[in-house]
């Protein structure tokens, strides 16, 4: 197995491309802390089920529930994967948010939001789970997920596109910084993956639309993305640091 005795973070492992990197992570191996915010799903019901999505592929698990806008969650998350595992090797920012607006009359309170939870949730839990694997002394791997709208934008995003540009500089300064650590820090670029993030965005004119500008002709599905957190988390890509990885099904070079 890949990741055999590593220890893992997953922020936002509730629901969607969090919760399916969780189970791919502790399918490949791995003991796995899922951070849920049961404030944002209305409850725990869907971490509770995450959870026992990883017990029942065979993974040890804990859910810590958490706002990764408090930069006190990410130090949370590293006591718990301390605690109840003895260790952390790998970080997967992934919490985020996405409400749709309007830019001319963009609220400053949503911006600020989207922000806090997607920019400063990956700093601080960065920030956390390296220092604790500074501490180990044995390096680690560090994942963002970014997105393809890091690279294009999105006239009703533009608060949520600057996070995932800033996202992935993130991780391209963390890999200098953390370097000499051992510690690689890259992020995946999802394109369209179909989640509760855009379920109500995505109107069949939308997928229509999408599923023609793809070349593998489909929309994505959040274990593409799982898939390809493991790949960089793991040996397999112990060279690659500082890296990103469109994950899109070819959806951004389709120009024409
Ligand atoms: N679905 C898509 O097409 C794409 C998604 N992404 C990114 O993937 C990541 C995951 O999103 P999806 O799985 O698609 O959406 P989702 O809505 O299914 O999952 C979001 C997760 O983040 C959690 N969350 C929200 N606010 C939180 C907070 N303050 N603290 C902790 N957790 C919080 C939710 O509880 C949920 O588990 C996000 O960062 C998003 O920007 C990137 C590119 C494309
Ligand atoms: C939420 C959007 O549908 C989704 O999020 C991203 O980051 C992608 O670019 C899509 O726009």
């Amino acid at each position: 197995m890949l990741l055999e005795g590593k220890v893992a973070i997953v922020t936002g492992a509730s629901r969607g491309i969090g919760r399916a990197t969780a189970v791919e992570l502790a399918r490949h191996g791995a003991s796995v802390v899922l951070n849920q915010f049961a404030a944002a799903d209305g409850g725990s019901a869907a971490g509770e089920e995450a959870y026992a999505e990883v017990r029942a592929v065979g993974g040890e698990a804990v859910l810590v529930d958490g706002d990764v806008a408090d930069p006190a969650t990410g130090e949370r998350l590293v006591e718990a994967a301390v605690a109840h595992f003895g260790r952390l090797d790998i970080h997967v920012s992934n919490a985020g948010i996405c409400p749709f607006h309007a830019f001319l009359d963009m609220p400053v309170d949503l911006f600020r939001k989207v922000v806090d939870v997607n920019l400063e949730g990956a700093y601080f839990t960065t920030q956390a789970a390296a220092r604790q694997m500074v501490k180990q002394g044995e390096g680690g791997a560090i994942v963002a997920v970014s997105s393809i709208s890091a690279l294009v934008g999105g006239g009703m995003q533009t608060h949520y596109t600057p996070t995932k540009a800033g996202v992935h500089s993130l991780m391209q300064s963390v890999a200098i910084a953390l370097g000499p650590h051992g510690i690689r820090c890259n992020s995946v670029m999802p394109g369209a993956i179909l989640t509760d993030i855009n379920r109500d965005d995505l109107t069949p004119d939308k997928l229509d639309h999408f599923g023609q500008r793809i070349p593998l002709g489909r929309i994505g599905e959040p274990v593409d993305v799982a898939r390809c957190v493991v790949f960089l988390a793991s040996g397999l890509a112990g060279y690659v640091t500082g890296a990103s990885l469109l994950v899109d099904g070819g959806m951004f070079v389709n120009l024409q």
